[in-house]
């Protein structure tokens, strides 16, 4: 198996789409309307936050999670002993973040989010009538000003070599939220879990959006959509001495949001932030 870019404009893209999503959990995309420049600038700017000092001026809030997490409290995958090799800042429109950062920040938060409604519109427009009849709400009505969508601005470090055995740059995980939308990062890495187990590695061509199902929406259509294992592995040779970065908007519904007869989004979210050991 393999995964195929699916084209934005073309006629087919809406069926094309779900099906990989359902096929894969998760669904790539080429000539969608996402500025490349934009994903590049901000690549750049935040190259450049990550190398300097200044972070460290704007460590996480532990309560309402906003800000710089550095590597020594980065997550521990569920299931997993050892810590991510990653360093990341979780930027909300409401948060911190610095000024000069913010405007771009705030620009791709506002466009991802509108490009994000309409795939959800896609795949509740292409769920079977028994799944879609249990959505307590369109699928994109569910993200509307919803306050605990997250962008993470990721930061794979170069590696030295000396890093723990097993310790890998993002360990095998599911995503916590509805969708995630994720722009091809600037090294590859990202492998999705394939139903036989095996890894595939995900399309990274640049300009490419990668967007995957979480669990909150595999909760919501009772598994029709499937939240898909994904990782990133460690790069070999010349490849260690690069950093990478991504940039995840991880779109979450409003807390009071129905997912399903066991969860709002709200008590989901707790549930896993608890696991992840990061509350
Ligand atoms: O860095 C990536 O490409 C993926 C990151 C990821 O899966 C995550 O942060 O949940
Ligand atoms: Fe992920």
């Amino acid at each position: 198996m393999q995964l195929v870019a699916v084209d934005y404009q073309s006629p087919t893209a809406k069926e094309d789409f779900v099906e990989s999503l359902r096929e894969t959990g998760f669904g790539v995309l080429k000539n969608h309307p996402i500025q490349q420049s934009m994903v590049t600038d901000i690549y750049n700017t935040w190259q450049s936050f990550f190398d300097s000092e200044e972070k460290h001026q704007y460590v996480y809030n532990k309560g309402t999670q906003d800000g710089f997490f550095p590597q020594s409290v980065s997550e521990t995958a569920k299931g997993n002993t050892k810590k991510d090799i990653k360093e990341y800042y979780h930027f909300y429109p409401w948060g911190q973040c610095p000024p000069a950062l913010r405007p771009q920040l705030e620009q791709y938060y506002k466009e991802a989010n509108n490009l994000a409604q309409e795939l959800l519109s896609w795949i509740e427009a292409c769920s079977p009538e028994n799944v879609a009849s249990e959505y307590s709400q369109p699928l994109s009505q569910m993200i509307e000003d919803s306050d605990q969508t997250l962008l993470r601005v990721l930061h794979y470090p170069p590696l030295s070599g000396d890093e723990e055995p097993e310790a890998i740059r993002a360990a095998a995980h599911e995503d916590i939220n509805l969708i995630t939308i994720l722009p091809a990062a600037n090294e590859p890495g990202l492998q999705v879990k394939a139903r036989d187990g095996s890894w595939l590695d995900v399309p990274c061509d640049f300009g490419n959006l990668i967007v995957n199902i979480g669990d909150m929406l595999q909760e919501a259509s009772g598994h029709h959509f499937p939240s898909t294992t994904h990782r990133v592995v460690n790069p070999d040779n010349a490849d260690m001495t690069k950093s990478r970065i991504s940039l995840p908007l991880f779109l979450h519904p409003r807390p009071d949001v129905k997912l399903s007869e066991r969860h709002t989004a709200g008590s989901y979210l707790q549930e896993r932030l608890r696991e992840l050991g990061v509350i």
